[in-house]
């Protein structure tokens, strides 16, 4: 069984973050492991209160994984400071983790800020480097390009924007465009659009952590970067077309669909 870990925040109405990490993996039949870097009191209708891990803890979990069980891939979610980024790009380094897919969890999407202003340059430095594939959504894409993203041309000048600062795969999310939900892919000058009609299922809740953690899946189990978002981006299809229907608010998507 391929092994995948998950560097992110806890959602413990188990739509997002960390629950959603491991249920993803579970759910393809990977083992899944866990760093938390923060707590979040938060469900389907917004976020209530976020309790960060101190940096040495998450160090502390870090070193207690690699040393043990070596992950084939490592997907990283919430990382809300600059002390935390700092050290789990130390430990990546030292552990010399591969296949690392990045999400650069800004906001969550009920629209509560999940990391400081101040911590964004250290994420695109220190940590956006490691990362063989990073995952920005609209917004987070318009952070990293400094231009606002308006339609598909858009995404694609914000592609070329960032690999200005970033030499690996970038896969802009188009989930928050009225227009579908087509997400882009870049490198080296290359555009692939992965086109999907967008689904009437207002329940969305994780969608990016969930399809970040379905890219790092595959990926550890040897697909190549291209194929791993096609089958992950099947997956998040599948999970939304579910029409699960939880909770008073934005909920959560069907994991389980696929089994
Ligand atoms: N209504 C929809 N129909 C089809 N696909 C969708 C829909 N909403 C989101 N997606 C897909 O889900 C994935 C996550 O995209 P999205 O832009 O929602 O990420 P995100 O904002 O990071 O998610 P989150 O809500 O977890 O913060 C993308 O592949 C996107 O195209
Ligand atoms: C813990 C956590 N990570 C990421 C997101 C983004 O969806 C969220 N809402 N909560």
């Amino acid at each position: 069984m391929k092994k995948v870990l998950t560097i992110a925040g806890s959602d413990p109405s188990g739509g997002a973050g960390i629950q959603a990490d491991l249920k993803t993996m579970t759910c393809h039949k990977i083992y899944g492991m866990s760093v938390i870097t923060a707590l979040t009191a938060q469900n389907t209708t917004g976020v209530y209160g976020v309790s960060e891990v101190p940096p040495e803890f998450v160090e502390a979990q870090l070193d207690a994984v690699f040393t043990d069980i070596y992950p084939d891939a490592v997907k990283i979610g919430m990382v809300s400071n600059k002390e935390i980024i700092s050290v789990i790009a130390d430990k990546l380094i030292e552990y010399k983790a591969k296949k690392i897919v990045l999400d650069p969890v800004m906001v969550a999407t009920s629209g509560s800020k999940l990391c400081k202003d101040d911590s964004i340059e250290m994420l695109i430095n220190k940590l956006m480097p490691l990362a063989t594939v990073i995952t920005p959504n609209i917004q987070e894409a318009e952070v990293l390009c400094g231009f606002e993203i308006e339609n598909k041309e858009d995404m694609e000048k914000a592609a070329i924007k960032i690999a200005e600062k970033y030499s690996g795969y970038i896969l802009i999310k188009g989930g928050h465009l009225v227009t579908g939900s087509d997400d882009l892919l870049y490198m080296d000058g290359d555009c692939i659009w992965y086109e999907q009609e967008r689904i009437n299922n207002m329940n969305s809740h994780g969608t990016g952590c969930t399809l970040s953690s379905a890219i790092a899946c595959n990926l550890a189990e040897g697909h190549d970067v291209k194929t791993s978002i096609l089958n992950a981006k099947n997956y998040i299809t599948g999970a939304l077309k579910a029409n699960f229907s939880i909770g008073k608010g934005r909920g959560p998507l069907n994991h389980c669909w696929n089994l």
